[in-house]
């Protein structure tokens, strides 16, 4: 019997899976987070990175990996809000089918503020959407990244990340892990390392997983380059881009995930995850050290 994988293989999880070497017995597939969603549900895989959502929603058959998360603390920059009025003025706006999480995301940022737009599910790129009669279009991942360089870029020698604007060619762009910062002080986590709790992954894949990651996050400069050209965007734009995520699954993170799960799915089974490996968490903070092109 072999363990099927089921990866959502968006650029911000490159710095896990682009080394990975799956051991013996293990084969994997790619797909949207909502595909990934299902599939490990269904059982047609084994264990996913899926949305954290999910995770928590089904928490009473589910168990994640305890070092594992696709998490930032502030802007994330990929989970978008692309709009043309204020958010208090919002009437319609297009959800991505791709996506549970950042839709789950958008519910309790809106009904923080009080505000209940129609929310309707349309494919294509955010400015078409604009155009055709959505105020606001929600968008995640690589393109949502593009999206927003379009908007927000360029960056020149002067500027950084952090300081590009959240507006441009008439659009505004809402970071909605900005703005989960803004409303809580917490990390967000998109998404954890999930399986059902009666078929833990095995050791051997783990290990790797963990290989792979400090592999990717010790040659995070290299990483970017090479998704820099796939993406078409600059090298100082997708390391920053990576360079920013939360990989660890930390203390901090699982707050943030606690608190998203008491306000998204009150009542929710409590969360588990697999026991925090020994030593493991020596390599984490030296990581990246002396790697990064300035
Ligand atoms: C931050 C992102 O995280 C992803 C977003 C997900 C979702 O919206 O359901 C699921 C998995 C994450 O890896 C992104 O792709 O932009």
């Amino acid at each position: 019997m072999t363990y099927q994988a089921g990866w959502i293989h968006y650029t911000n999880v490159a710095p896990i899976l682009d080394s990975l070497t799956l051991p013996a017995g293990v084969t994997a597939i790619t797909g949207v987070p909502t595909q990934m969603n299902a599939a490990l549900l269904s059982g047609e895989v084994d264990i996913a990175n899926i949305s954290a959502v999910e995770f928590i929603r089904h928490a009473d058959v589910l168990e994640a990996l305890p070092d594992f998360s696709v998490a930032v603390l502030g802007p994330v920059y990929s989970v978008n809000l692309f709009h043309t009025v204020p958010l208090e003025r919002l009437r319609r706006v297009a959800l991505t089918r791709q996506s549970a999480m950042s839709v789950a995301l958008l519910e309790v940022l809106l009904a923080a503020r009080g505000l209940s737009p129609a929310l309707e599910r349309a494919e294509g790129e955010a400015e078409d959407l604009l155009a055709s009669g959505y105020d606001g279009v929600l968008r995640i991942g690589d393109s949502a990244l593009r999206e927003w360089y379009r908007v927000a870029g360029p960056l020149t020698p002067e500027t950084t990340m952090t300081m590009l604007p959240h507006e441009g060619r008439g659009i505004t762009v809402t970071d909605l892990a900005e703005e989960w910062f803004r409303l809580t002080g917490h990390p967000f986590v998109f998404a954890v390392w999930a399986y059902r709790r009666d078929n833990p992954p095995p050791p051997a894949l783990v290990q790797a997983m963990r290989e792979a990651r400090r592999h990717g996050i010790g040659h995070l400069a290299d990483v970017a380059a090479r998704h820099a050209r796939k993406l078409g965007l600059p090298e100082r734009v997708v390391q920053h881009y990576l360079w920013n995520f939360r990989y660890h699954l930390e203390a901090p993170d699982r707050l943030g995930l606690h608190e998203f799960a008491a306000q998204a799915v009150p009542g929710h089974a409590p969360l588990r995850f697999g026991p925090q490996p020994e030593g493991e968490r020596r390599h984490v903070l030296s990581a990246s050290a002396g790697t990064l092109k300035p």
